[in-house]
């Protein structure tokens, strides 16, 4: 566990937080400009003191203020990758990747340049690399000092769209490979809900949710982040096999058969499901000449008038139950009345859209 307790007065502003967070997977940190985050990410890594508190990565303490700790930077073994990768100019990749290397075995080094695949750039200079890669060379720079954490601010934040989607592959990829704990820092909830385990979402300072992805997603506090339109359920599936005629995929969500466009993803594998409150209607009989392939079996768990919402007045959300996972429907209020929908009552959920969030989570498992 990472133990966070931080106190932190600035002159508009403070931080004042308690809170853990798994020294496993990658944690995403969330909120709003001004919210705290590059504060706390400050705070961890020693780049700023609290002004009381104590911060603990198991049991080693990089911070307390009342035994009088207070490791500098380069004491805490934390890897750092800033928005821009900041390498040096005047030296080769190679030699980047070296600097403040606390790792003397080459078979690391191998591995990090391949996993990043930057093998090809170690003569170049960083003045001859593109964003992407400089960000890789950053990240390798950063594993490469050993860390036993790593935290990354906004690392895609100065990318192009494709040049973010391939920098993500390779965090995913590094995740599932090194084991290395990290700290992401992200406006982007596309991003997050690719890459990261758990998240911590902040406000003013203070942390208003935290936990795994899965249920800070489905908390109160995320709502006001999901405009009507975009509010969605995460759900983890498992896929069962492919289609033999069509190139679809089927998965297993709590024992539904549940058909999605093919995924490269083995039997077993566990898959995240982004499902949309818009894409999902509801019937009370299941119907057999319809188009609609997903029409999973499910209890009303809650009815939310618009009113506690963030979304258009005349409709209302349905919480659904499908074992022990949660979906979200966007109905009107007319269909609710027509319907004579009531909680606790069982229904059928047709789902004419579902996107896959991240492929193999099955490291999710080993690690936690
Ligand atoms: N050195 C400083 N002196 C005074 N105030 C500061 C200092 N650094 C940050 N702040 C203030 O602290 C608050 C939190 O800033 P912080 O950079 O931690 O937010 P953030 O959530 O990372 O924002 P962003 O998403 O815009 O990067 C802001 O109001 C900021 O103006």
């Amino acid at each position: 566990m990472i133990a966070l307790d931080v106190s932190l007065q600035r002159e508009d502003f403070s931080l004042s937080l308690i809170a853990s967070i798994p020294s496993t997977g990658i944690t995403a940190v969330f909120g709003r400009s001004g919210a705290g985050k590059t504060s706390l990410i400050n705070a961890i890594s020693g780049l700023v003191t609290p002004d009381s508190g104590s911060i603990r990565i198991g049991s080693k303490v990089l911070f307390d203020s009342s035994a009088g700790v207070n490791l500098r930077p380069e004491q805490r073994r934390i890897g750092y990758v800033f928005q821009d990768a900041r390498l040096f100019p005047h030296m080769s990749v190679a030699k980047n990747l070296n600097y403040g290397s606390k790792v003397s075995n080459s078979d690391k080094f191998n591995e990090v340049v391949s996993l990043l695949d930057i093998g090809g750039l170690l003569s170049r200079y960083p003045n001859d690399l593109s964003g992407g890669e400089k960000q890789r060379v950053a990240i390798g720079r950063a594993l490469l000092s050993d860390p036993e954490i790593l935290i990354m601010d906004e690392p895609t934040a100065s990318l192009d769209k494709p040049r973010r989607q391939e920098l993500i592959s390779y965090l995913l990829r590094l995740a599932q490979t090194l084991h290395v704990p990290v700290i992401y820092v992200s406006h982007s909830l596309d991003e997050i809900l690719q890459l990261a385990d758990h998240m911590l979402l902040l406000e003013k300072g203070e942390v208003i949710a935290n936990g795994s992805l899965h249920d800070v997603w489905g908390s109160l506090p995320m709502r006001p982040w999901l405009a009507a339109k975009e509010q969605s359920a995460l759900v983890t599936a498992m896929v069962v096999g492919s289609h033999p005629v069509y190139a679809m995929t089927q998965l297993d969500l709590e024992g539904q058969p549940l058909w999605v466009t093919k995924v490269d993803e083995n039997a077993g594998a566990s898959v995240r499901l982004r499902i949309f409150a818009n894409d999902i209607s509801i019937a009370k009989t299941r119907s057999n000449d319809t188009s609609i392939r997903n029409v999973i079996p499910s209890v009303i768990q809650s009815i939310e008038s618009a009113t506690s919402l963030s979304s258009e007045s005349g409709y209302c959300q349905l919480v659904l139950r499908v074992g022990n996972e949660t979906l979200l429907a966007n109905i009107t209020q007319w269909a609710l009345d027509e319907l004579g929908l009531l909680e606790g009552q069982e229904v059928y959920a047709q789902l004419k859209g579902v996107s896959i969030a991240r492929g193999d989570l099955a490291h999710d498992h080993r690690n936690n």
